[in-house]
């Protein structure tokens, strides 16, 4: 068999996103936790650009990002397919992930602000959920349907660490439960074997991202 392993983070959502994909392709791999504040010359060499986990590496050839893998997994691992057969949904799919992809900053500011900075950055996260909810999710279980798919899986990071992220920062009312779609869609999401058994213990990810948080706003806090 090729040598797979997926270098990845223990906190990380983006490793989480290639984690379960490749369970749920049942496809064996091994998990290398890379120390993000001492990173391997592994990492180093099988991402120099960007210097960023997630990593798979693949018969000895790596591929970074998680979206790209996530492409990479579906194109190498047929079975139990994450993409729609059909052209335009495939697409759709595409351009629901890509969205996704664009306004990660946006996303996150509220996680890297204080005052004002933080309610503007809170607001917009919420526009943003309101927007994925209503022309994303629809009326639909998943993002694709009635099965899960890769959008579902790259807005994973939604479900299971927006609440953690949000709670850390002190704006415990950002997150999908104020949008009540999205929020069903959470928790059918979460309650799939695939994911409840594959997460980051939740009070460990508190404690992480509160300290990650402090270290962030330190230099705001004291200038
Ligand atoms: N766009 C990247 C983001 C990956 C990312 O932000 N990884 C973080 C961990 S969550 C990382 O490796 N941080 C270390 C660093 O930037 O030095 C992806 O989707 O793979």
């Amino acid at each position: 068999m090729e040598e797979l392993k997926l270098l990845g983070n223990w906190a990380s959502p983006f490793s989480y996103r290639v984690l379960w994909a490749l369970k749920h392709k049942g496809v064996k791999y091994e998990y290398v936790e890379e120390d993000l504040f001492n990173k391997s010359e592994l990492l180093l060499r099988c991402n120099p650009i960007h210097k960023q986990i997630p990593v798979l590496v693949h018969a000895g050839k790596p591929v970074p990002e998680s979206i790209i893998i996530l492409e990479y997994i579906e194109d190498t691992w047929p079975q139990n397919p994450l993409l729609p057969l059909d052209p335009h949904e495939r697409t759709m799919a595409r351009f629901w992930i890509k969205f996704g992809e664009d306004k990660a900053p946006i996303f996150y500011k509220f996680f890297h602000t204080v005052g004002d900075e933080q309610v503007k950055g809170t607001k917009e996260a919420e526009e943003l959920l309101k927007t994925i909810e209503e022309y994303g999710l629809g009326d639909k279980e998943f993002f694709g349907g009635e099965e899960l798919g890769l959008t579902d899986i790259a807005y994973g990071w939604i479900a299971c660490w927006l609440d953690v992220l949000a709670e850390a920062a002190g704006v415990e009312t950002l997150g999908p439960q104020s949008f009540p779609r999205l929020q069903a869609w959470a928790e059918r999401f979460k309650q799939l074997p695939l994911i409840k058994d594959n997460l980051p213990d939740r009070h460990k990810m508190l404690t992480f991202f509160k300290s990650r948080r402090e270290k962030i706003i330190a230099p705001a806090a004291t200038s």
